[in-house]
């Protein structure tokens, strides 16, 4: 496994309070791995101490298997990150902002902006100055300058945050495909799990400084998937009378006379009498499965905090 970004038992305090506590993380090259928690779980502090924004007060962190700070040092370029919004200028064009910056960082080249600004979309916004963009602009000028080393590896702490539905649809059709042509590998935090649902390959809740699960997509989509619990007196004599009259309902038969549909959600009033018709007695029949969001706070203990 082309293990990238390695984190052991990584913690960091602020005086005598845990704002991540005990947190091991592999990073796969391909990955989309979602950082997901509420405001104040430790999503930010976990970022800053990857980048060295703050040091760890425990654990090692590995990058491309490499330990030792002055190597991670050297490595460091394949890395790109958001971590807080940049500091752009307001009066400045987004070729002006990212020309301030490649200067700064040293970035050989000018063609590095205009592949980075082409990534993003945002060729086109000439001489329009910075405080004149749209929140969806800003963000994606933010990923540019992320972008203008060439990263393998990007790390974007909440990227569609403040973004209306568009805005968030736009930034995660860009993460997709740079995830798929250009193959880089991605950990993005959000503290709303369906912001990152339909792209993410990992899921890693995080819950007060603490990871509490980790799931990949399938698993979720499993954890998540809607189906009918049918309890019935004999399962054997039912099976066959649904899928006689609900052939397009795939269903699989549990333990003690469950039965479980995956599908027909809206029928369960039909399941029911065509079984009572066939003489079969039906104990109970409910849909069962949480819809992610409810499963997302059933997880972090109720209230959000969004
Ligand atoms: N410099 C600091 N000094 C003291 N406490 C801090 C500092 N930075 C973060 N914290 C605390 O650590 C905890 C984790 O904060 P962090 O910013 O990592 O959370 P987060 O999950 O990124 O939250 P948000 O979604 O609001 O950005 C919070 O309780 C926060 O108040």
């Amino acid at each position: 496994m082309n293990c990238m970004l390695e984190i052991e038992s990584l913690s960091k305090t602020y005086g005598d309070f845990y704002a991540i506590q005990d947190i091991h993380l592999n990073i796969v090259a391909g990955d989309i791995c979602a950082v997901i928690g509420k405001n104040g779980a430790g999503k930010t502090t976990l970022f800053k101490c990857i980048t060295e924004q703050v040091f760890q007060t425990k654990g090692t962190i590995s990058f491309y298997g490499k330990s030792d700070r002055v190597e991670v040092r050297q490595e460091r370029h394949k890395m790109g990150a958001i971590i807080e919004e940049p500091a752009f200028f307001q009066d400045f064009t987004a070729r002006q902002n990212l020309e301030y910056y490649r200067q700064q960082r040293g970035i050989a080249g000018k063609s590095s902006i205009d592949q980075a600004l082409r990534e993003v979309n945002l060729m086109d916004t000439g001489k329009k100055k910075f405080k004149a963009f749209s929140m969806g602009m800003k963000q994606r000028l933010g990923l540019a300058l992320a972008l203008m080393t060439h990263p393998t590896f990007l790390i974007l702490d909440e990227p569609t945050n403040g973004l209306d539905p568009e805005g968030k649809a736009e930034i995660r059709q860009l993460l997709q495909r740079l995830n798929r042509e250009k193959n880089v590998t991605m950990l993005i935090s959000s503290h709303v799990l369906s912001e990152l649902q339909s792209i993410a390959t990992r899921y890693i809740f995080i819950d007060q400084g603490r990871i509490i699960q980790e799931l990949t997509a399938e698993e979720l989509l499993n954890k998540t998937r809607k189906s009918i619990e049918l309890v019935v007196k004999d399962s054997r004599q039912a099976a066959p009378i649904l899928e006689k009259n609900f052939p397009d309902i795939p269903y699989q038969i549990l333990p003690n006379h469950h039965i479980q549909l995956f599908g027909g959600m809206d029928m369960t009033d039909q399941i029911n009498r065509v079984l009572h018709n066939h003489n079969i007695a039906v104990i109970s029949i409910n849909i069962k499965g949480e819809d992610l969001e409810e499963y997302y706070l059933s997880l972090l203990g109720g209230e959000r905090n969004a």
